[in-house]
């Protein structure tokens, strides 16, 4: 698979998205972090904002839903304009009918765990999902440390994904930079978000191809 950079607009400058979303036109995705202050503590943007940045953006969007009741919330992001809509398996009711009514819509679906929450769980109805998000910080803010021990999970998933030879996509979320790119790739992920790397970065477009290219050099399936 080719290794695919989302850089988090968590870490942009929100008055001046349109120049940050310009910043990053040789990325892959464009991953918008939304957040509801209940399922994580911090909040940050709702639809209007996303149908907009769906507008503008030169790259598909990849929106992480973070909040409560994406069952409820989730069509809606999709009918903003999302190439893929991410939610977590501590969120949902039903994970099934969620990705098939997001996948009727024409968008992506995609299923997040947390840290502390196992993968296996989701090996019965992985050819209902187009991408599994393995979180490798507590979900909530940017900056955050990338947790080394979930690269276990990670390789246990892309281990099952190929056994199966299944089409999904595995995405790592939280502390990914040029030094962890080549972990989370040599795990078997194969979209790496990373905000305040990319963002933080002196030549944005340049850092974009040195995390891309440190994981492609690692990357194992
Ligand atoms: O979903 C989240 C945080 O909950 C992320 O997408 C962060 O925005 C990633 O930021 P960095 O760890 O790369 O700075
Ligand atoms: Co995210």
């Amino acid at each position: 698979m080719d290794i695919r950079i989302a850089p988090s607009i968590l870490s942009a400058d929100f008055c001046n998205l349109e120049r940050d979303l310009q910043a990053i036109a040789n990325a892959d995705l464009v991953h918008v972090d939304v957040m509801d202050h209940h399922f994580v503590p911090n909040l940050t943007l709702g639809e209007p904002i996303v149908k907009r940045i769906c507008e503008v953006s030169p790259l598909p969007v990849d929106v992480h839903l973070m909040i409560e009741d994406p069952d409820r919330w989730a069509p809606e992001f999709a009918r903003c304009g999302a190439d893929s809509v991410t939610f977590h398996m501590g969120a949902t009711h039903a994970p099934v009918r969620l990705a098939r009514q997001l996948r009727d819509m024409g968008v992506k679906a995609c299923f997040a765990v947390r840290p502390a929450e196992p993968v296996e769980p989701i090996f019965d109805i992985l050819d209902e999902f187009d991408m599994v998000l393995i979180m490798t910080v507590e979900p909530g803010f940017g900056g955050q440390k990338f947790l080394a021990n979930q690269m276990a999970k990670t390789r246990r998933l892309r281990d099952e994904i190929t056994r199966r030879g299944l089409d999904v996509h595995i995405q790592v979320d939280g502390g990914v930079s040029r030094s962890t790119a080549a972990i989370v790739a040599e795990a078997g992920a194969d979209t790496l978000v990373a905000g305040s790397a990319v963002y933080g970065a002196d030549d944005i477009a340049a850092e974009i191809d040195l995390i891309r290219n440190n994981a492609a050099a690692a990357y194992r399936n």
